[in-house]
C-alpha cells in the first residue's frame, strides 16, 4: 500500500469510529510492508519508528476493550522489539508488556525436573593446538598487550576478579521457573530451527518463550528439530535477565591495534545465544568485525578458532559456490568447510587444501559455566553446543 491509498483509506473511515482499530492495523501494517521490502540495514528508521508507535496505539485501544487479546498484545509489543528496536519507546513498551501481564490468569510455570549429567567432552577434536589460557590481565595489560589474540579466562564470570563482578546469572539462567518469572507470561522470542545456518531448510520462527525454554532442554530432555535463540538482544526485551550480568572492563576499551575490517559499535553490542547441547548446534566457521568477550552461562561450547591471515585459504562462500541460496547471497564471511559439523574425518577428507594450509594454525577449546574466550576482530570462529543440557551463552560486541 503507498501513503497515497493508506492516507484515501484513512480519510474514508474518518467519520466512521468502528474502523479505528482497521486505521491502527493500516499504519502497522504499511511500516511492515516497508520494513520487509529491502534487506533490514537499509529499512529507514522511520518505518521502524511508525512500526512501533502504531504497535503502541494498537496495544492501548486493546488493552481498554472489555476483553482485550491479551498474549496478542504481549506478543505484537515484543514483535516491536524484535523487529524495530523498541525504536525509542522501549520503556513505554515495557510498561505496556507489564500491564497486560498483569491481566493474565496467574502463571504458574511447572518445576524443572534434573535432568542427567553428560561426561565433558574432550578439548581437542579439529585442530591441533589449545586456545591459550591467561589469569584475567588488568585493563592496562589487555590493551597493551594482549589483545591481538584470543585468550580463555576459565572461570573469569563466576567469581569476582579487578575487571568484572560475578555475574548472577550462573545457577539462574539453568532455571526455567526463574527464567519463566522474569519473562512474564506470554512472551515470544524469534528462533533458528536447523543445526546451521548454512543448511539447506534452515529457517527462524517467532515462538513462544517457554515452548522455546522446553524445546531448548530447560523443562525436559529435548525432541524434535534443533531450535536456535542466536544473536539475539533478548536483554532489551527482558531487562531483568540484564541485571544478572556486568560488562567486563576490557568491553569499554579500544585495544591498542590496527585492524581493517573493525567496526566498532556505539556502545557494547550484548546477544544471546541458547540452544541445547544435545542437538549439537552448529555456528559455521565465520568472521565478525568486532572484538568479542564470550561468556558461556550454562552448559559447554566447543570453539574453534584460526587467524584471520589464513582467510584466503578457508574456502568462504562465493556468489558461485554451492552452498544454500542463502548462502550464496549472503555469506562471505562463512566458509563451506564443516568444521564442528562433520567428522573431522569427513570434513578433512572433503577439503585436503584446507587441512593442509588452516589445520596447523588453528586451536580449539571446550568452554565451561563461567569461562569467558576473547577474540580480536576477523578471527574465524566455529561453534557447537556440547553435552545434553541447555546451553547459554552471551557475546560482547564493542
Ligand atoms: O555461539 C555461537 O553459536 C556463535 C557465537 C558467535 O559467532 C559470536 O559470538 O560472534
Ligand atoms: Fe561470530
Amino acid at each position: 500500500m503507498t501513503c497515497r491509498t493508506l492516507a484515501a483509506t484513512l480519510h474514508d473511515e474518518l467519520s466512521d469510529d468502528s474502523r479505528i482499530e482497521t486505521r491502527r492495523a493500516l499504519l502497522r501494517q504499511l511500516a511492515d510492508d516497508h520494513i520487509n521490502a529491502v534487506p533490514f540495514q537499509q529499512v529507514d528508521v522511520k518505518w521502524l519508528q511508525l512500526y512501533t508507535d502504531a504497535t503502541i496505539l494498537e496495544t492501548l485501544s486493546g488493552l481498554l476493550s472489555p476483553h482485550p487479546a491479551t498474549l496478542a498484545l504481549i506478543c505484537q509489543l515484543d514483535m516491536a522489539i524484535i523487529i524495530a528496536g523498541g525504536a525509542n519507546r522501549l520503556e513505554t513498551i515495557h510498561l505496556l508488556i507489564g500491564i497486560a501481564q498483569s491481566r493474565l490468569e496467574a502463571h504458574c510455570p511447572q518445576p524443572t525436573p534434573s535432568l542427567p549429567k553428560a561426561p565433558l567432552a574432550p578439548d581437542l577434536l579439529y585442530a591441533p593446538h589449545p586456545i591459550p589460557e591467561l589469569d584475567p590481565p588488568s585493563v592496562e595489560a589487555f590493551i597493551t598487550s594482549c589483545s591481538a589474540s584470543p585468550f580463555i579466562l576459565r572461570g573469569f564470570a563466576n567469581r569476582d576478579s579487578e575487571v568484572c563482578p560475578s555475574w548472577p546469572a550462573f545457577g539462574r539462567w539453568s532455571s526455567a521457573d526463574y527464567l519463566l518469572a522474569t519473562a512474564g507470561p506470554g512472551r515470544v522470542v524469534p528462533v533458528e530451527l536447523g543445526r546451521a545456518y548454512d543448511d539447506e531448510g534452515w529457517s527462524q520462527r517467532i515462538v513462544p518463550f517457554e515452548d522455546f525454554l522446553r524445546r531448548a532442554g530447560f523443562l525436559e530432555n529435548p525432541t524434535g528439530e534443533a531450535m536456535y535463540l542466536a544473536q539475539h538482544s533478548l536483554f532489551r526485551q527482558m531487562p531483568g535477565l540484564e541485571e544478572d550480568i556486568a560488562i567486563p572492563d576490557y568491553a569499554w576499551s579500544l585495544p591498542d591495534a590496527d585492524y581493517p575490517a573493525y567496526r566498532r559499535p556505539a556502545e557494547p553490542e550484548l546477544s544471546v545465544w541458547v540452544g541445547s547441547g544435545s542437538s549439537e548446534i552448529v555456528s559455521p566457521p565465520h568472521t565478525d568485525p568486532f572484538f568479542n568477550c564470550y561468556i558461556q552461562v550454562v552448559g559447554e561450547k566447543r570453539v574453534w578458532i584460526a587467524p584471520p591471515h589464513l582467510s584466503h585459504q578457508m574456502e568462504a562462500h562465493t556468489p558461485d559456490s554451492n552452498g544454500s541460496v542463502a548462502a550464496k547471497e549472503y555469506m562471505g564471511n562463512t566458509s563451506r568447510v564443516p568444521i564442528l559439523k562433520a567428522s573431522p574425518g569427513d570434513a578433512w577428507a572433503a577439503h585436503p587444501s584446507f587441512k593442509e594450509s588452516v589445520y596447523p594454525h588453528s586451536r580449539e577449546a571446550v568452554l565451561r559455566s563461567g569461562d569467558m574466550l576473547f577474540m580480536p576482530p576477523g578471527w574465524w570462529h566455529a561453534m557447537r553446543g556440547e553435552g545434553a543440557g541447555p546451553g547459554w551463552s552471551v557475546s560482547i560486541w564493542f
